[in-house]
């Protein structure tokens, strides 16, 4: 399968309504935090904006809800996976990305038939406190090498400076939160990573 090479993360269907427009094809919603009937609205009006902007829209740890309101992605992390049930969202026609941090981690991930595993933090996060040290861009290689025809997703302290280093060394997608959302102009920023992934 071959994914957008760009694949930004919002916590907000706003930045959705904001940057679809753009050229974004590959977003991941990843809401932590808000009651049910919030997370249903906002992942309702994120489907069909995607749909009509005929960008694919990855669901962060709702799954269930993901399955619920027809979505077609969901993303789970290695805890994720402890509650989740994979045969429901794989019966449910859903495709699934996970996390890995090392190689046990992606040893359980590559049973799972995953559509994109992420390796992450390749560079530090100021997103969220995490108790992994940065694994560089060196480990992408290693990793694509185990991952072989699975899109490799690069994430964690990622820029549009830092993003062809991540391709080079065997990522097939970047991923970025901070470096868009606390940008002076983050539609700006987005118009250069799309530049820069191409
Ligand atoms: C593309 C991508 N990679 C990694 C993550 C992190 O998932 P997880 O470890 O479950 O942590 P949270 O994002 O849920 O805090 C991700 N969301 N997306
Ligand atoms: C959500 C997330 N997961 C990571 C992982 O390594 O699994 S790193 C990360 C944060 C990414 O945000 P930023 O682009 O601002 O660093
Ligand atoms: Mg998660």
């Amino acid at each position: 399968m071959t994914l957008p090479r760009f694949y930004p993360i919002f916590d907000d269907v706003a930045w959705l309504r904001r940057m679809l427009p753009l050229g974004v094809k590959l977003v991941q919603l990843r809401i932590k935090d808000q009651p049910q009937d919030a997370l249903r609205a906002q992942l309702t009006e994120s489907r069909e904006l995607c749909r009509a902007h005929s960008a694919l829209l990855v669901v962060n740890d709702h799954w269930q809800l993901a399955i619920d309101l027809d979505c077609d992605w969901v993303h789970l992390g290695q805890e994720d996976l402890d509650a989740a049930d994979v045969a429901a969202i794989r019966s449910a026609g859903l495709k699934l990305g996970i996390s890995t941090h090392d190689k046990a981690e992606l040893a359980r991930a590559l049973e799972l038939k995953p559509d994109y595993v992420a390796l992450g933090p390749i560079y530090p996060t100021i997103l969220k406190k995490m108790k992994w040290h940065q694994q560089g861009v060196e480990k992408l290689s290693e990793w694509k090498d185990r991952v072989g025809d699975i899109p490799l997703v690069a994430i964690g302290g990622m820029s549009t400076d830092r993003a062809p280093g991540a391709f080079d060394a065997g990522a097939d997608v970047v991923s970025a939160v901070t470096d868009i959302t606390l940008h002076d102009d983050p539609e700006g920023r987005v118009r250069e990573w799309l530049e820069v992934c191409g």
